[in-house]
Protein backbone atom coordinates (compact mmCIF):
# COMPACT_ATOMS: atom_id res chain seq x y z
CA UNK A 1 0.00 0.00 0.00
CA UNK A 2 1.28 3.67 -0.87
CA UNK A 3 0.39 6.40 1.92
CA UNK A 4 -0.16 9.74 1.04
CA UNK A 5 0.79 11.79 4.15
CA UNK A 6 0.36 15.43 4.13
CA UNK A 7 -0.40 16.24 7.68
CA UNK A 8 2.81 16.67 9.93
CA UNK A 9 4.38 13.31 10.48
CA UNK A 10 7.26 12.54 12.43
CA UNK A 11 9.84 10.64 11.26
CA UNK A 12 9.44 7.14 13.66
CA UNK A 13 5.48 7.38 12.71
CA UNK A 14 6.45 7.12 9.02
CA UNK A 15 8.65 4.28 9.69
CA UNK A 16 6.24 2.24 11.37
CA UNK A 17 3.60 2.76 8.92
CA UNK A 18 6.16 1.90 5.63
CA UNK A 19 7.44 -0.93 7.58
CA UNK A 20 3.87 -2.19 7.99
CA UNK A 21 2.04 -1.25 4.43
CA UNK A 22 5.00 -0.47 2.20
CA UNK A 23 5.93 2.63 1.16
CA UNK A 24 4.98 6.23 2.44
CA UNK A 25 5.13 9.35 0.81
CA UNK A 26 5.44 12.74 2.70
CA UNK A 27 4.42 15.74 1.19
CA UNK A 28 3.56 17.79 4.16
CA UNK A 29 0.92 20.83 3.57
CA UNK A 30 3.10 23.24 5.83
CA UNK A 31 5.76 23.36 2.39
CA UNK A 32 3.08 24.66 0.58
CA UNK A 33 2.79 26.97 2.54
CA UNK A 34 -1.14 26.47 3.26
CA UNK A 35 -3.45 23.24 3.41
CA UNK A 36 -3.82 21.91 -0.28
CA UNK A 37 -6.78 22.27 -1.79
CA UNK A 38 -9.65 19.90 -3.68
CA UNK A 39 -7.46 20.30 -7.20
CA UNK A 40 -4.25 20.32 -5.74
CA UNK A 41 -5.18 17.21 -3.45
CA UNK A 42 -6.84 15.43 -6.45
CA UNK A 43 -3.41 15.88 -8.48
CA UNK A 44 -1.15 14.60 -5.48
CA UNK A 45 -3.54 11.64 -5.25
CA UNK A 46 -3.34 10.82 -8.35
CA UNK A 47 0.44 11.88 -9.20
CA UNK A 48 1.64 9.67 -6.11
CA UNK A 49 -1.05 6.77 -7.08
CA UNK A 50 -1.82 6.40 -3.12
CA UNK A 51 -3.97 4.02 -1.87
CA UNK A 52 -4.36 5.76 1.40
CA UNK A 53 -3.82 9.28 2.81
CA UNK A 54 -3.37 11.19 5.81
CA UNK A 55 -4.45 14.62 6.47
CA UNK A 56 -4.35 17.86 8.76
CA UNK A 57 -6.16 20.25 7.32
CA UNK A 58 -6.58 19.29 3.62
CA UNK A 59 -10.31 20.02 2.33
CA UNK A 60 -11.21 16.16 1.72
CA UNK A 61 -14.48 17.13 -0.54
CA UNK A 62 -16.93 14.66 -1.81
CA UNK A 63 -15.41 15.39 -5.14
CA UNK A 64 -11.87 14.49 -4.22
CA UNK A 65 -13.11 11.14 -2.75
CA UNK A 66 -15.78 10.19 -5.55
CA UNK A 67 -12.70 10.58 -7.59
CA UNK A 68 -10.37 7.91 -5.62
CA UNK A 69 -12.85 5.76 -4.19
CA UNK A 70 -10.05 3.20 -4.17
CA UNK A 71 -8.72 4.49 -0.82
CA UNK A 72 -8.55 2.36 2.24
CA UNK A 73 -8.45 4.77 4.60
CA UNK A 74 -8.31 8.58 5.74
CA UNK A 75 -6.53 9.07 8.96
CA UNK A 76 -7.07 13.00 10.11
CA UNK A 77 -5.13 14.18 12.26
CA UNK A 78 -7.37 16.35 13.96
CA UNK A 79 -10.02 16.59 17.26
CA UNK A 80 -12.62 16.22 14.84
CA UNK A 81 -12.28 15.48 10.93
CA UNK A 82 -14.48 18.46 10.05
CA UNK A 83 -12.51 19.10 6.51
CA UNK A 84 -13.16 15.36 5.27
CA UNK A 85 -16.62 14.87 3.90
CA UNK A 86 -17.90 11.96 6.15
CA UNK A 87 -21.09 11.16 4.06
CA UNK A 88 -19.48 10.34 1.14
CA UNK A 89 -16.65 8.37 2.29
CA UNK A 90 -19.30 6.43 4.01
CA UNK A 91 -21.01 5.29 1.02
CA UNK A 92 -17.51 4.67 -1.19
CA UNK A 93 -17.11 2.46 2.03
CA UNK A 94 -14.00 4.09 3.01
CA UNK A 95 -12.52 3.87 6.96
CA UNK A 96 -12.16 7.51 8.33
CA UNK A 97 -9.72 8.06 11.41
CA UNK A 98 -9.23 10.73 13.18
CA UNK A 99 -7.35 11.87 16.57
CA UNK A 100 -9.52 13.02 19.62
CA UNK A 101 -7.85 14.60 22.84
CA UNK A 102 -4.81 15.38 20.19
CA UNK A 103 -4.32 18.71 21.89
CA UNK A 104 -6.33 18.30 25.15
CA UNK A 105 -2.89 18.67 27.03
CA UNK A 106 -2.18 21.83 24.99
CA UNK A 107 -5.30 23.41 26.18
CA UNK A 108 -5.52 22.62 29.44
CA UNK A 109 -1.97 23.67 30.22
CA UNK A 110 -2.83 26.78 28.49
CA UNK A 111 -6.37 26.79 30.34
CA UNK A 112 -4.18 26.85 33.90
CA UNK A 113 -1.37 29.61 32.69
CA UNK A 114 -4.06 31.92 31.56
CA UNK A 115 -6.37 31.21 34.41
CA UNK A 116 -4.00 32.07 37.43
CA UNK A 117 -2.39 34.50 34.94
CA UNK A 118 -5.26 36.50 34.95
CA UNK A 119 -6.24 36.09 38.91
CA UNK A 120 -2.57 37.11 39.87
CA UNK A 121 -2.86 40.28 37.54
CA UNK A 122 0.07 39.20 35.85
CA UNK A 123 0.20 41.13 33.06
CA UNK A 124 -0.93 44.61 34.26
CA UNK A 125 2.13 43.70 36.90
CA UNK A 126 4.44 43.29 34.01
CA UNK A 127 3.07 46.37 32.20
CA UNK A 128 3.81 48.23 35.03
CA UNK A 129 7.04 47.45 35.83
CA UNK A 130 8.14 47.68 32.46
CA UNK A 131 6.53 50.97 31.98
CA UNK A 132 9.21 52.05 34.77
CA UNK A 133 6.18 52.93 37.63
CA UNK A 134 7.45 51.40 40.55
CA UNK A 135 8.78 54.76 41.90
CA UNK A 136 11.37 55.18 45.21
CA UNK A 137 9.25 55.80 48.31
CA UNK A 138 6.36 53.57 46.88
CA UNK A 139 7.40 50.72 48.79
CA UNK A 140 3.77 49.06 48.63
CA UNK A 141 2.31 50.29 45.59
CA UNK A 142 2.69 46.89 43.96
CA UNK A 143 0.44 45.97 46.17
CA UNK A 144 -2.57 46.91 43.80
CA UNK A 145 -1.65 43.73 41.87
CA UNK A 146 -2.46 41.32 44.76
CA UNK A 147 -4.54 38.46 43.64
CA UNK A 148 -6.32 35.12 44.54
CA UNK A 149 -4.85 31.66 44.14
CA UNK A 150 -6.57 29.03 42.38
CA UNK A 151 -6.71 26.29 44.94
CA UNK A 152 -9.97 25.72 46.47
CA UNK A 153 -12.31 27.42 43.48
CA UNK A 154 -15.00 25.73 41.73
CA UNK A 155 -14.07 25.22 38.03
CA UNK A 156 -17.55 24.25 36.19
CA UNK A 157 -17.25 23.18 32.51
CA UNK A 158 -19.95 23.44 29.79
CA UNK A 159 -19.15 20.42 27.90
CA UNK A 160 -16.77 17.22 29.18
CA UNK A 161 -15.12 16.10 26.68
CA UNK A 162 -11.37 15.78 25.88
CA UNK A 163 -10.31 18.66 26.78
CA UNK A 164 -12.46 19.16 29.92
CA UNK A 165 -11.63 15.82 31.93
CA UNK A 166 -8.10 16.97 31.22
CA UNK A 167 -8.54 20.12 32.71
CA UNK A 168 -10.45 18.09 35.44
CA UNK A 169 -7.61 15.86 35.76
CA UNK A 170 -5.09 18.56 36.02
CA UNK A 171 -6.44 20.71 39.01
CA UNK A 172 -8.25 18.20 40.93
CA UNK A 173 -5.00 18.47 43.22
CA UNK A 174 -4.84 21.97 43.49
CA UNK A 175 -7.28 21.18 44.81
CA UNK A 176 -10.15 22.57 43.09
CA UNK A 177 -13.42 21.51 42.91
CA UNK A 178 -15.21 20.30 39.54
CA UNK A 179 -18.89 20.66 38.17
CA UNK A 180 -19.89 19.97 34.67
CA UNK A 181 -22.92 20.00 32.29
CA UNK A 182 -23.16 17.60 29.63
CA UNK A 183 -26.20 15.90 28.72
CA UNK A 184 -23.94 12.78 27.34
CA UNK A 185 -21.18 12.00 29.62
CA UNK A 186 -21.15 10.53 32.83
CA UNK A 187 -18.61 11.11 35.39
CA UNK A 188 -15.45 9.71 34.95
CA UNK A 189 -14.44 10.44 38.79
CA UNK A 190 -17.03 10.78 41.78
CA UNK A 191 -15.19 13.98 42.46
CA UNK A 192 -16.26 15.46 39.50
CA UNK A 193 -19.83 16.50 39.65
CA UNK A 194 -22.26 16.75 36.89
CA UNK A 195 -24.96 19.43 37.37
CA UNK A 196 -27.28 21.82 35.83
CA UNK A 197 -26.16 24.20 32.93
CA UNK A 198 -27.61 27.10 35.22
CA UNK A 199 -25.88 25.41 38.46
CA UNK A 200 -22.38 25.55 36.51
CA UNK A 201 -23.26 29.64 35.94
CA UNK A 202 -24.20 30.34 39.33
CA UNK A 203 -22.14 27.85 41.54
CA UNK A 204 -18.82 28.52 39.97
CA UNK A 205 -15.41 30.83 40.15
CA UNK A 206 -14.55 29.84 36.68
CA UNK A 207 -16.96 28.89 33.81
CA UNK A 208 -14.78 27.12 31.23
CA UNK A 209 -16.81 26.67 27.75
CA UNK A 210 -15.98 23.10 25.58
CA UNK A 211 -18.72 22.75 23.57
CA UNK A 212 -18.75 21.41 20.01
CA UNK A 213 -20.30 23.91 17.46
CA UNK A 214 -23.68 22.66 16.26
CA UNK A 215 -27.66 23.56 15.75
CA UNK A 216 -28.03 23.45 19.76
CA UNK A 217 -24.93 24.97 21.42
CA UNK A 218 -24.35 28.20 18.62
CA UNK A 219 -25.49 31.24 20.37
CA UNK A 220 -26.26 28.97 23.74
CA UNK A 221 -24.13 30.59 26.15
CA UNK A 222 -26.04 34.42 26.78
CA UNK A 223 -27.30 37.14 28.93
CA UNK A 224 -29.31 35.08 30.85
CA UNK A 225 -26.67 32.54 31.70
CA UNK A 226 -24.19 34.51 31.66
CA UNK A 227 -25.77 37.32 34.56
CA UNK A 228 -26.16 34.35 36.72
CA UNK A 229 -22.11 34.16 37.46
CA UNK A 230 -20.23 35.76 40.72
CA UNK A 231 -19.27 39.00 40.30
CA UNK A 232 -15.94 37.71 40.99
CA UNK A 233 -16.07 34.60 38.17
CA UNK A 234 -14.11 34.34 35.37
CA UNK A 235 -15.53 33.67 31.72
CA UNK A 236 -13.24 31.32 29.80
CA UNK A 237 -13.66 30.31 26.23
CA UNK A 238 -11.33 28.24 24.36
CA UNK A 239 -13.95 25.99 22.27
CA UNK A 240 -15.34 28.55 19.87
CA UNK A 241 -16.57 32.02 19.78
CA UNK A 242 -19.88 31.30 18.12
CA UNK A 243 -21.41 29.41 20.93
CA UNK A 244 -21.31 32.26 22.93
CA UNK A 245 -23.16 35.52 22.16
CA UNK A 246 -20.63 37.86 22.20
CA UNK A 247 -22.69 41.16 22.76
CA UNK A 248 -23.67 39.95 26.13
CA UNK A 249 -20.36 38.63 27.07
CA UNK A 250 -18.82 42.07 26.50
CA UNK A 251 -21.52 43.93 28.05
CA UNK A 252 -20.83 41.57 31.31
CA UNK A 253 -17.05 42.96 31.09
CA UNK A 254 -17.64 46.05 30.19
CA UNK A 255 -20.13 46.38 33.21
CA UNK A 256 -18.22 44.94 35.42
CA UNK A 257 -20.95 41.98 36.05
CA UNK A 258 -17.94 39.40 36.55
CA UNK A 259 -14.17 39.77 36.93
CA UNK A 260 -12.80 39.04 33.45
CA UNK A 261 -12.40 36.50 30.82
CA UNK A 262 -9.43 34.43 29.12
CA UNK A 263 -10.01 33.93 25.09
CA UNK A 264 -8.45 32.16 22.69
CA UNK A 265 -11.45 31.81 20.06
CA UNK A 266 -13.28 35.29 17.90
CA UNK A 267 -16.49 35.23 16.00
CA UNK A 268 -13.76 36.37 13.25
CA UNK A 269 -10.37 35.17 13.22
CA UNK A 270 -8.37 37.52 12.36
CA UNK A 271 -10.79 40.12 14.57
CA UNK A 272 -13.15 42.99 13.54
CA UNK A 273 -13.80 46.15 15.92
CA UNK A 274 -15.69 44.02 18.20
CA UNK A 275 -13.64 41.17 18.70
CA UNK A 276 -11.03 44.27 19.49
CA UNK A 277 -13.34 45.95 22.34
CA UNK A 278 -12.75 42.22 24.21
CA UNK A 279 -9.60 41.68 23.81
CA UNK A 280 -7.99 45.03 24.28
CA UNK A 281 -10.35 45.18 27.80
CA UNK A 282 -8.30 45.24 30.93
CA UNK A 283 -10.05 42.32 32.33
CA UNK A 284 -9.37 40.08 29.67
CA UNK A 285 -6.60 37.92 28.49
CA UNK A 286 -6.82 36.74 25.24
CA UNK A 287 -4.30 34.77 22.80
CA UNK A 288 -4.77 34.14 19.03
CA UNK A 289 -6.53 31.05 18.53
CA UNK A 290 -3.26 29.09 19.94
CA UNK A 291 -4.64 26.99 23.21
CA UNK A 292 -4.15 23.67 21.34
CA UNK A 293 -1.04 24.63 19.38
CA UNK A 294 1.92 23.15 20.62
CA UNK A 295 4.94 21.28 18.85
CA UNK A 296 4.19 18.31 21.05
CA UNK A 297 0.83 17.64 19.42
CA UNK A 298 1.96 17.02 15.92
CA UNK A 299 3.75 13.88 18.27
CA UNK A 300 0.41 12.86 19.91
CA UNK A 301 -1.11 12.56 16.49
CA UNK A 302 1.06 10.38 15.17
CA UNK A 303 0.53 8.43 18.31
CA UNK A 304 -3.37 8.31 18.38
CA UNK A 305 -3.53 7.45 14.66
CA UNK A 306 -1.16 5.19 13.82
CA UNK A 307 -2.57 3.06 17.15
CA UNK A 308 -5.81 3.17 15.63
CA UNK A 309 -4.56 2.45 12.17
CA UNK A 310 -2.22 -0.65 13.35
CA UNK A 311 -5.62 -2.28 14.74
CA UNK A 312 -7.82 -1.43 11.87
CA UNK A 313 -5.38 -3.69 10.19
CA UNK A 314 -4.79 -6.29 12.61
CA UNK A 315 -8.78 -6.72 12.53
CA UNK A 316 -8.01 -7.22 8.59
CA UNK A 317 -5.97 -9.47 8.91
CA UNK A 318 -7.59 -11.61 11.11
CA UNK A 319 -11.09 -11.78 9.78
CA UNK A 320 -9.32 -12.98 6.82
CA UNK A 321 -7.45 -15.67 8.59
CA UNK A 322 -10.95 -16.33 10.31
CA UNK A 323 -12.64 -16.70 6.59
CA UNK A 324 -9.66 -18.96 5.22
CA UNK A 325 -9.78 -21.15 7.94
N1 LIG B 1 -8.69 26.76 20.87
C1 LIG B 1 -8.12 25.65 20.47
O1 LIG B 1 -6.99 25.65 20.00
C2 LIG B 1 -8.86 24.34 20.61
C3 LIG B 1 -8.14 23.14 20.74
C4 LIG B 1 -8.86 21.96 20.92
C5 LIG B 1 -10.24 21.97 20.92
N2 LIG B 1 -10.89 23.15 20.72
C6 LIG B 1 -12.35 23.19 20.73
O2 LIG B 1 -12.79 22.94 22.07
C7 LIG B 1 -14.06 22.27 22.05
C8 LIG B 1 -13.98 21.02 22.91
O3 LIG B 1 -12.99 20.15 22.39
P1 LIG B 1 -12.89 18.64 22.91
O4 LIG B 1 -11.71 18.05 22.27
O5 LIG B 1 -13.05 18.58 24.38
O6 LIG B 1 -14.21 18.04 22.23
P2 LIG B 1 -15.00 16.73 22.65
O7 LIG B 1 -15.80 16.33 21.47
O8 LIG B 1 -14.10 15.72 23.25
O9 LIG B 1 -15.98 17.25 23.81
C9 LIG B 1 -17.10 18.02 23.58
C10 LIG B 1 -18.11 17.68 24.65
O10 LIG B 1 -19.24 18.54 24.50
C11 LIG B 1 -20.39 17.77 24.83
N3 LIG B 1 -21.59 18.39 24.27
C12 LIG B 1 -22.07 18.32 23.01
N4 LIG B 1 -23.20 19.04 22.89
C13 LIG B 1 -23.45 19.56 24.13
C14 LIG B 1 -24.48 20.37 24.65
N5 LIG B 1 -25.49 20.81 23.87
N6 LIG B 1 -24.43 20.72 25.95
C15 LIG B 1 -23.41 20.28 26.75
N7 LIG B 1 -22.40 19.49 26.30
C16 LIG B 1 -22.42 19.14 25.01
C17 LIG B 1 -20.12 16.40 24.26
O11 LIG B 1 -20.90 15.41 24.92
C18 LIG B 1 -18.64 16.24 24.55
O12 LIG B 1 -18.41 15.56 25.78
C19 LIG B 1 -14.36 22.02 20.57
O13 LIG B 1 -15.17 23.07 20.10
C20 LIG B 1 -13.00 22.11 19.89
O14 LIG B 1 -13.10 22.49 18.54
C21 LIG B 1 -10.24 24.32 20.59
O1 LIG C 1 -9.54 25.08 17.60
C1 LIG C 1 -9.32 23.89 17.48
O2 LIG C 1 -10.25 23.04 17.51
C2 LIG C 1 -7.88 23.51 17.40
O3 LIG C 1 -7.09 24.59 17.09
C3 LIG C 1 -7.59 22.47 16.40
O4 LIG C 1 -8.33 21.41 16.68
P1 LIG C 1 -8.30 20.18 15.72
O5 LIG C 1 -7.51 19.13 16.46
O6 LIG C 1 -9.72 19.80 15.50
O7 LIG C 1 -7.61 20.60 14.45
Amino acid sequence: MRILITAPYNQKGQDILSGKFGEVIYKPWKDNGRAFNETELNKLIDETRADALITEHDNVTANVINLHPHLQFIGVCRGTPSNVDLEAAKAKGIQVFYTPARNAQAVAELFIANVISLMRNTIPGWQWLTGKNWEEGAHTSYLQFKGNELAGKTIGMVGFGAVGQRIADMVRNFPCHIKFYDPYIESSNPDYHKTSLEDVFESSDIVSIHLPVNDQTIGMIDKKLISMMKPEAIFVNTARASVVKRDDLLNAIENNKIRGAVLDVFDFEPPDQKDYQLINHPHVLATPHTAGATHEVEDHHVEILNERILNWALSNENNTKKKIA
